[in-house]
């Protein structure tokens, strides 16, 4: 699991660590690491340093005394010359690098103006050089994070912001590193996410603010299914799940999302429409079941129509746990006494907490762990990095996928998935985290820098999920510029 931690808690974990070590310690082990994470950068090319008044400026000084050792030529921007780490500039002048006024030529840039200390927004020359970076387009490492965003909030509050090709960070992750849209500044190029340099903060670490399932992390299938711990399964132990999707005018979103059921852990899928659509559904999955019965989850509203709030009144009624879905989010009960996992898009949430849609999108992680305690629910917010926000659990964001994802059907196809494992044992939160990571790997497997249809990610998922089961799974993103 790929774990991110707030500032405030970052700090502690700082002082706490520094507290058994000689002064200065951590900014040595940050620089060394930064400096190694430059190695792109070749002996003879100029790298232009911005440089802020806090320890941010600090690592990227240290820093330049071991480029400067390897030839790399260095080009120092002081914001303000009078606050700049003192001893770092000393440091980095003595093993020659320069002062300039301002940025120009230079290919190579790092962006050292604000770490965690920062205020979000930039203004002054902070703002002009943002946009010197992002006119001229040097190749821009950013240190810890990217300056302009806000930190612990993953947003852009303003327009002016430094856009890295790559961020080197301390510790561990900061939200704004993994939660959009403050990501996309943070470099989201093929290696997507940014380079940890590890100082030693681990064993003070308390609980992260935001994590992240990673290719590794198989044993989590292991952990969450029981069944899959026992030497023999049958269809009913492994868990029933019910769908209620699909209508006359979208009869594609039953198929799809019976075909995302029928790919996960569930021993049986059963399915409930008119007569029609049930025939036409079993006539192309005949493993389905038609017809109302016992199951251990529902997966209900995916392409619903004008039954979808009487559909998720008899799933309710059931007492068992539920997946709502599209059309099925617009009856929501004012609270939950399931289990439940509501998976909307940024339209569909901003209608539930009666908002616009690019608030949602400017604020994703606030809204989904806004909406999550309103309902006592599981919310996952569907987006290029996919949220699972649960009260009292740690946010989970995916990082699995690839813009191509963004493709009708593919939500269809994600709510079964979803609802299978949900009737297989796992917790909405599980379920939901679970599910999005191996949707989005499957998209990638799928067609890896390509489209895909949302029928073609379900035809991946079986594989995907076995490779992930044994931690067989290789890159699964794909989000190149
Ligand atoms: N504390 C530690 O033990 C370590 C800290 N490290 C580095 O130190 C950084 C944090 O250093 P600091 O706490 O000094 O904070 P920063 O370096 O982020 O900067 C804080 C300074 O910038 C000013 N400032 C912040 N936002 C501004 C804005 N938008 N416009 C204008 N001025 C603004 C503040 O008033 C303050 O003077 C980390 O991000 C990391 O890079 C690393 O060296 C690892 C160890």
């Amino acid at each position: 699991m790929l774990r991110a931690h707030a500032v405030a808690d970052v700090r502690a974990a700082e002082h706490a660590l520094a507290a058994g070590l000689p002064s200065g310690e951590l900014m040595r082990r940050a620089a060394r690491g930064l400096a190694d994470a430059l190695d792109h950068v070749p002996a003879g090319e100029v790298l232009v340093m911005l440089v802020g008044p806090g320890d941010n400026g600090g690592d990227a000084l240290y820093a330049a005394t071991h480029l400067l050792d390897g030839g790399v030529r260095v080009d120092l921007c002081l914001l303000d010359p009078d606050k700049a780490h003192a001893a770092g500039l000393d440091a980095a002048l003595a093993a020659g690098a320069q002062v300039v006024d301002a940025p120009s030529q230079q290919r190579h840039c790092l962006d050292a103006l604000f770490g965690i200390g920062a205020r979000p927004g930039l203004s002054g020359r902070a703002a002009e050089w943002a946009e010197w970076i992002a006119g001229t387009r040097p190749r821009t490492v950013a240190v810890d994070v990217p300056s302009g965003v806000d930190v612990d909030g993953a947003t852009l509050p303003t327009s002016v912001h430094v856009t890295a090709d790559a961020t080197v960070t301390f510790g561990t992750y900061k939200n704004a590193l993994l939660v959009g849209p403050a990501a996309g500044a943070a470099g989201w190029g093929d290696a997507s996410i940014a380079q940890l340099v590890d100082i030693g903060l681990g064993p003070h670490l308390p609980q992260a603010s935001v994590e992240a399932i990673e290719a590794s992390d198989g044993h989590l299938l292991v952990e969450t299914f029981a069944w899959l711990r026992e030497p023999a399964s049958q269809k009913y132990s492994r868990g029933v799940v019910g769908i209620a999707a699909g209508s006359s005018q979208y009869a594609g979103a039953a198929h799809l999302c019976v075909a995302g059921a029928l790919t996960g852990m569930a021993g049986m899928v059963r399915f409930v429409g008119d007569a029609e659509l049930s025939r036409r559904v079993v006539d192309r999955a005949p493993e389905v079941v038609a017809g109302r019965g016992r199951v251990q989850a529902w997966v209900v509203g995916p392409g619903g129509g004008d039954d979808a709030e009487q559909q998720l009144t008899a799933a309710l009624d059931d007492g068992v746990a539920v997946v709502v879905d599209a059309s099925a989010l617009q009856h929501l009960p004012d609270s939950f006494d399931v289990p439940a996992l509501l998976t909307p898009h940024a339209g569909e949430l901003a209608d539930m907490l009666g908002t616009r849609r690019d608030a949602i999108e400017a604020e994703p992680l606030r809204h989904a762990t806004a909406a999550a305690e309103r309902w006592g629910a599981t919310v996952l917010l569907k987006g290029a990095r996919t949220l699972v926000a649960t009260p009292g659990r740690t946010t989970r964001v995916n990082l699995t996928g690839s813009p191509w994802l963004g493709t009708a059907g593919s939500g269809d196809v994600l709510a079964g998935l979803a609802g299978s494992l949900l009737a297989s044992g796992a917790d909405p939160h599980d379920a939901g985290s679970i599910a999005a990571f191996l949707h989005g790997a499957a998209s990638v497997r799928a067609n890896r820098g390509g489209p895909v249809t949302a029928s073609a990610v379900a035809q991946a998922l079986p594989a995907t999920l076995a490779a992930f089961h044994d931690g067989e799974l290789d890159d699964v993103r794909d989000w190149r510029r």
